[in-house]
């Protein structure tokens, strides 16, 4: 063709003729997936797909990192690639905020596809995402449930008034152990060596009826008011008064291990028998002659026998090791023993030791009618046996094992006189110690994670502010993914962090990059949530520059030695230490200083939130507790919180917090800035550091997955009354799941020993069962529980039947309130 001079006024764009239409019509997912396809053609034609610089604006900067923004993109990222398209708004709420971050085109829920998010594009390598196609990141902000408690005054507890406490030893100077009949020598041996000068209420009540009297008697007190040493002391001091007589009278020798066994305290868990024998044997520093044992399993029956036919005089036991040794240990002679302790009643009876009590009982009262109508006993041995049940609670079944271990029973409570008037109110049923600061934090379940993790940052960040904290979760699967977390070095998982890169799948390898000798020169060992023999360590990210926090593991699942060491290492630890724990925790333990009590997942009942929160504040010391609940139906649950007195609202003060003042004071800790909102920046890079760090290690993904589905499970299984505060059927998966780092569809879990679950409606009917659980809370498999789960398909009264089936289980089967689940 001529050319006729005509120039043509238009010119081709860089990225050629295929521009990406504009699709209409149909439904999302229709032109999502046209949009899609479109967009690969034209990455195709616009050669990105083999590795040229994109052109494309909305490429350019793919590293955005707070939420809604894309992290930077390093070839080796364990990020899953995310599409370049701007997705489809869902509708904003009004007055919903929207972060600074998140203000651009990704705000709540982003449904990110992608073809196989497992594999990184650029480079190939694994990632540990979610199997199935897609991944939800979304913005933790939005379409968080509305409190209904906002308006309720906040927390005040930093000044509060001073409350007298109610379970302190008593000041008056006439309230001595001598004016209650304890000998000098050992009211000076428990002054000198102990550093007890006067006794509590408790104390006063039941040593003053108990060195006198032979009645069986029933001691209720609250948490930590000394009722160990309530019954420790009268037996031991009637034993030295024994003794004394004996000397005296020069019919024989005193008392000393071969005299016989005198007493017989029960204890339901191997932890509590050992802290009761600690103590005796502290008593026992004055009365040496007489010798302390305890039989409770956990070691070579010979050895325990072999201690028995030497001769104890008392005798601290678990119930089911005692049975078995009254029927098999012939050195075992009962027929002096003139005491019996039943401690923790009501926990005995929820782990089912009804019928190794009664085989006890039973074998005692035959033998003391033999020994009665044989020889003559110990002169100023009583005639009959004194029982003594012991118990903070005052359930059903402690009546029940009062029917069936007294008789003519006293009941022994502090005096109301004794508490300073505190008092009339507590006169019946169960409270908290009364100077114990308690609170509740309200926290949408999306907030759950990083609040807690900003709420104890804030708690250590002062040396000495809080020595030691608890921390109570629902199972042991989510002790050891929580534990996990906070031992991780999670700052490697940052935006702009180097180690972003996905960690060497070899475990040799990743052995050796997750042991580092720290700067103070201890050993920083990143815990593997599915290695349970590291059950301490630093926690990097709750230590502040100025000192070192611990983090402690304890629950069930674990082996009994490392139950005990664990402990003893919390105990003996002088720098600042939280123990994350199941209840195994909650029950009589008397661990010091212990300033505050967390209850992340609440108790399955009231009365083991009492124990829970009775870890702190013990004998008149200050404690704090606060209780983590979601807004809804959960926020009625303060209510029984409040009723913890019994003139209710009136008489009791719980402060009241929110997420947001939690996230502020924990995450803000640079002075003022003038960003209203930096909170939910810094609380978004913690929350996507924490998914980050999740998805590079499949251990760590299976970890959070078991938690979640076990944490789902524990909570269908609160008690019945409590059940409309825990109601399953409120709880939104989808955003729990955020709070364990999941970035995938409750519904699209696969956890390998677990039955897939089917998203929230299975999680309705979600009714876990253990089989093979030990009255020790151990498991016999010597692994973890093996768990039957209820078909999702079954119908609300048939898992309704399956709950309380459960209930009974646990019951009798020794697992009261813990789940040892996966
Ligand atoms: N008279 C006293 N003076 C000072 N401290 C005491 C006195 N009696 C007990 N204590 C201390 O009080 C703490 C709690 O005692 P103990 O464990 O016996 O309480 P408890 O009532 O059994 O609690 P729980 O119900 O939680 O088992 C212990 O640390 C103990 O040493």
């Amino acid at each position: 063709m001529a050319d006729d001079g005509m120039l043509l006024n238009f010119s081709i764009p860089e990225t050629g003729f295929l521009n990406k239409p504009k699709f209409k019509g149909g439904s999302w997912k229709d032109r999502q997936s046209a949009k899609r396809a479109a967009g690969h053609w034209h990455d195709r034609a616009t050669g990105r797909l083999n590795g040229e610089k994109p052109t494309n604006k909305t490429t350019s900067n793919p590293n955005r990192t707070k939420l809604g923004e894309r992290p930077k993109q390093k070839s080796n990222s364990p990020e899953p690639e995310r599409p370049t398209e701007r997705l489809p708004k869902r509708p904003r709420v009004s007055g919903e905020f929207k972060p600074a971050a998140a203000r651009d085109n990704t705000e709540q829920e982003e449904f990110r596809p992608q073809s196989n998010p497992n594999v990184t594009k650029s480079t190939g390598e694994k990632s540990s995402g979610p199997k199935g196609g897609k991944q939800i990141i979304s913005s933790l902000f939005s379409f968080n449930p509305t409190s209904t408690t906002e308006s309720l005054p906040k927390d005040q507890s930093a000044n509060d008034e001073h409350v007298e406490p109610s379970n302190a030893p008593l000041s008056s100077e006439l309230e001595t152990f001598t004016s209650l009949g304890i000998s000098p020598s050992l009211a000076t041996h428990l002054l000198n060596k102990m550093e007890m000068k006067a006794p509590t209420a408790i104390q006063k009540a039941a040593i003053a009826q108990l060195v006198k009297d032979d009645s069986d008697a029933f001691i209720q007190a609250e948490t930590g008011s000394g009722k160990t040493l309530a019954y420790l002391l009268p037996i031991v001091q009637r034993l030295i008064e024994i003794s004394a007589n004996m000397k005296k009278r020069k019919v024989d020798e005193a008392v000393q291990r071969n005299s016989g066994l005198f007493a017989i305290i029960l204890a339901p868990t191997r932890e509590l028998s050992k802290q009761i024998a600690t103590v005796l044997e502290k008593v026992l520093g004055c009365a040496h002659w007489l010798v302390a044992g305890t039989v409770i399993g956990g070691e070579k029956k010979k050895s325990e026998k072999a201690r028995l036919r030497k001769g104890i005089n008392i005798l601290v036991a678990t119930p089911g090791r005692l049975a078995d040794h009254l029927e098999h240990t012939e050195a075992l002679d009962v027929s002096n023993v003139r005491w019996l302790v039943l401690d923790e009643g009501d926990r005995l009876m929820e782990l089912g030791f009804e019928e190794e009590i009664q085989k006890i009982i039973g074998n005692l009262n035959l033998r003391l009618r033999a020994k009665k109508e044989g020889d003559a006993a110990i002169p100023g041995l009583p005639n009959k046996r004194t029982t003594i049940l012991c118990s903070a609670t005052m359930k059903m079944d402690v009546e029940r094992l009062g029917q069936i271990s007294l008789k003519d029973a006293v009941h022994i409570r502090a005096d109301p006189k004794d508490l300073d008037g505190t008092e009339v109110a507590r006169e019946e049923g169960f409270f908290a110690p009364a100077q114990l600061k308690q609170s509740y934090a309200v926290v949408a379940p999306k907030l759950r994670l990083v609040s807690l993790i900003s709420f104890l940052k804030r708690a250590f960040a002062r040396k000495g502010s809080i020595m030691k904290a608890i921390v109570f979760f629902s199972c042991a699967d989510s002790v050891d993914f929580h534990f996990s977390i906070l031992t991780s070095e999670l700052e490697k998982f940052f935006e702009g962090a180097d180690a972003q890169k996905p960690e060497a799948t070899d475990e040799k390898a990743s052995d050796e990059a997750s042991q580092k000798k720290a700067k103070n020169g201890k050993a920083v060992i990143e815990s593997d949530p599915t290695k349970l023999d590291v059950t301490h360590t630093e926690s990097s990210l709750l230590s502040p520059k100025t000192h070192s926090v611990s983090a402690y593991r304890l629950h069930g699942s674990l082996q009994q030695s490392l139950r005990t060491s664990t402990l003893q290492h919390f105990t003996k630890n002088k720098e600042p230490a939280l123990l994350l724990a199941t209840d195994v925790a909650s029950r009589g333990l008397d661990l010091p200083n212990v300033d505050l009590v967390i209850e992340f997942d609440p108790a399955f009942a009231r009365e083991d939130h009492l124990h829970r929160i009775g870890r702190t504040a013990r004998a008149g010391r200050d404690g704090r507790a606060t209780i983590f609940l979601m807004p809804g139906c959960e926020e009625g649950y303060v209510d029984i919180l409040k009723s913890d007195r019994k003139d209710g609202e009136a008489g009791i003060h719980i402060g009241r917090q929110d997420a947001n003042e939690i996230l502020k004071k924990g995450l803000i800790t640079s002075g003022v800035t003038k960003d209203k909102n930096a909170f939910m920046d810094k609380a978004t890079d913690l929350q996507l550091a924490v998914e980050r760090w999740a998805l590079a290690s499949p251990a760590r993904m299976e970890s959070a997955r078991r938690a979640y589905q076990s944490h789902v499970r524990a909570y269908a299984t609160h008690v019945a009354a409590e059940r409309g505060y825990f109601d399953i059927k409120q709880l939104h998966l989808g955003h729990l799941a955020k709070a364990f780092a999941l970035r995938e569809r409750p519904s699209g879990m696969k956890v390998p020993g677990l039955r897939t679950g089917a998203g929230r409606d299975s999680a309705k009917g979600a009714t876990p069962r253990m089989r093979g659980a030990t009255k020790d809370g151990n498991d016999k498999s010597g692994g973890k529980a093996e768990i039957e789960q209820v078909d999702p398909s079954e119908d609300a009264a048939k898992m309704r039947k399956a709950v309380r089936a459960r209930e009974k289980f646990m019951r009798h089967a020794g697992q009261a309130d813990e789940f040892n689940l996966g």
